[in-house]
């Protein structure tokens, strides 16, 4: 196994499925901005004021064209330059505000976003583990919420300004020449239709590439985590090569998406500005023949310069929205995956109860792994551990012990029969009863990066200095971590890479004894330990093990001869149970098992 001492109970689904895709809309994404009404309230003003500024200056120009620069002016030109100097101050002090709100909520919304969607994932069924990459959901984590981070900070802000500003200029072009805004209204339902046309495609697009991501990330991940694997069997080109296929595919799709952007980025830009054209030469006429004021035409120009650019900067805008969506999609499949598995198993009778005896039964357990449904792996298994015993499961690999350990850490549920702790089923118990009452050391023990008295402290986190050190001295660990210049605060790695295999697992057993569960899962480690460090290992089980039910996952001998009962597994079928000594007078599995084991040693 290689989950660690605390056990998730979060119940399982029988669907583990790859993280799906949900649709999203954009009510979605404001529901989650809600809670921030009041500076998105303020942002919104300052948006509306700023914007309206902007769309105070081709009136500015008019006056300017028509009533300064024009013979008999009734304005000085200073007195308006002032003006102007004033009204882009206030300009800048409002659009300042603005950015500055819609960026923090922003970034606070798509921080929420990201927890809950780590929540969403550390709490999931374990066959949910089994059916995706972990660098899929880190892909998921860091860079489709990315995306969403730059859409809904600078990207919103921006659409709304220019979004206000093409409509509010729109509105000012029919005010000042109806005649000639019907050039636009031909213009604008092109324009659009094509955007919509193509944010779809972008954003199917997007999905396509972000997935590609994913994939490669988890390749990354993969032969990172493994890289002494990798080393050791000279495989570093072939997982280059590996990865590069990976990250060109993702290429490949991104390139088509920017074609598309291209092509869809030119020919609105083409439209607006060939609009502008028309305009002069349509508008010019009415000016030659008196029917517009040069200074009407000069605002009107520069309303459809507004208009063009906002309409510009707004295509480019769209393309972002539409990849965002995209990511969303996956983003939001996860959580609403999650929300689903919770609300089908969440069903917890008993919250204040507590397993204070340690008694465990299975009881005619059949069992099959949601991801591999075609492959039974326990066949109607019964045991009965009584409080205080050490059941030792033995059997050739594969043969299902690991699983048994799954099984009563509640991270699967049994297909036919049960599996109970002091008469309860596992499925009733709380979450918090069995994470308090059961504790596991794993074959490969993790430690998390952090002090090795974190990592002790990481059963019982209230835990006192002097409990750690009793809890660390009991497991043989103080000595040598007190040889260690920094003491209990020397950081470990990643995975405690500094320390060696039998340092590692005292410090994973002063772990368990520190949380001091009734139950403990005890997966013996294969690779054998030099005999000091054996013989040191062996002491700290012993005192690990007094007085709790423990059931060990063993490999060796020595372990499975001093258990109170041996049940004896062969693919997935309890074989043979009972006492070392009665199991070795009957003659059968273990007896032989026993035989080769001791010629093994001898030779
Ligand atoms: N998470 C999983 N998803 C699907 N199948 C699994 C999973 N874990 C184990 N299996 C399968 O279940 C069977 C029993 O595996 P299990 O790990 O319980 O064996 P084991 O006796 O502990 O073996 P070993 O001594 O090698 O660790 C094997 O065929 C294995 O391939």
């Amino acid at each position: 196994m290689t989950a660690d001492d605390t056990p998730s109970t979060s119940s399982p689904s029988s669907h583990p499925a790859p993280p799906p895709h949900a649709r999203v809309d954009w009510r979605r994404l404001v529901a989650l901005a809600s809670p921030h009404w009041r500076p998105l309230a303020l942002a919104t003003l300052s948006l509306v004021i700023g914007s309206g500024i902007t769309l105070a200056y081709p009136q500015v120009g008019r006056v300017v064209v028509d009533e300064v620069l024009s013979e008999g002016a009734r304005y000085e030109l200073s007195t308006v330059g002032l003006a102007l100097l004033g009204l882009f101050l206030l300009q800048a002090v409002f659009v300042s505000l603005r950015y500055y709100l819609f960026t923090v909520v922003g970034d606070r919304v798509v921080a929420d976003l990201r927890k809950d969607l780590y929540s969403a994932i550390i709490g999931r069924e374990m066959a949910f583990f089994d059916a995706t990459r972990t660098g899929e959901l880190t892909s998921r984590l860091a860079s489709d919420t990315q995306l969403l981070q730059s859409v809904v900070t600078t990207n919103l802000s921006m659409a709304l300004r220019y979004g206000v500003q093409a409509i509010g200029g729109l509105i000012f072009l029919f005010v000042t020449n109806v005649k000639l805004s019907l050039v636009m209204v031909v213009v604008l339902p092109v324009v659009a239709g094509v955007a919509m046309a193509y944010g779809r495609r972008v954003r199917k697009l997007s999905r396509h590439v972000q997935d590609a991501i994913a994939d490669s990330t988890s390749l990354a991940e993969e032969s990172i985590a493994g890289v002494r694997t990798v080393r050791s069997f000279g495989r570093e080109a072939r997982e280059q090569e590996r990865y590069s296929e990976a990250i060109e595919r993702s290429f490949t799709l991104a390139r088509t998406r920017a074609v598309l952007g291209a092509f869809f980025g030119g020919g609105v830009t083409f439209l607006a500005y060939a609009t502008i054209a028309v305009i002069i030469w349509v508008g010019g006429q009415l000016v030659l023949s008196e029917a517009m004021s040069p200074g009407e035409l000069t605002a009107y120009i520069l309303y459809v310069l507004f208009v063009a650019v906002s309409l510009g900067v707004m295509s480019g805008l769209w393309t972002d929205f539409a990849r965002a969506l995209g990511a969303g999609e996956r983003v939001f499949g996860l959580l609403d995956a999650a929300a689903e598995a919770r609300v089908a198993t969440h069903d917890e009778t008993t919250t204040e109860a507590q397993i204070t005896r340690g008694h465990v039964r299975f009881d005619h357990v059949s069992f099959t792994y949601p991801t591999r449904p075609t492959a039974p792996v326990l066949h109607d298994v019964s045991f009965d551990m009584q409080p205080g015993q050490k059941l030792a499961v033995v059997g050739a690999s594969g043969a299902g012990k690991s699983t048994i350990a799954n099984l009563l850490s509640g991270f699967y549920e049994v297909d036919q029969g049960s599996v109970s702790l002091d008469q309860r089923a596992i499925a009733d118990w709380s979450e918090e009863a069995l994470r308090e009452g059961l504790g596991m050391v794993a074959q490969e023990p993790v430690l998390f990066s952090g002090t090795v008295a974190e990592n002790v402290r990481y059963g019982r986190p209230e835990a006192s200095d002097q409990e750690v050190r009793e809890a660390m001295a009991a497991a043989n660990a103080l000595s040598f971590v007190e040889a260690f210049p920094e003491g209990l605060d020397t950081v470990v790695g990643e995975r405690g890479v500094r320390l060696s295999g039998g340092q590692k697992q005292r410090v994973a057993i002063a772990r368990a004894l520190l949380k001091d569960p009734r139950v403990l899962i005890l997966d013996e480690a294969t690779s054998a330990l030099d005999v000091e460090s054996e013989k040191l290992v062996q002491e700290a089980l012993d005192r690990l093990m007094e007085g709790r039910t423990t059931l060990i996952i063993a490999h060796r001998l020595s372990t499975v001869a001093r258990a109170d009962q041996i049940v004896v597994l062969e693919r997935g079928e309890l074989k043979e149970q009972g006492s070392p000594a009665e199991l070795l007078q009957a003659g059968g599995l273990y007896a032989r098992m026993v035989q080769l084991q001791a010629i093994d040693e001898l030779s």
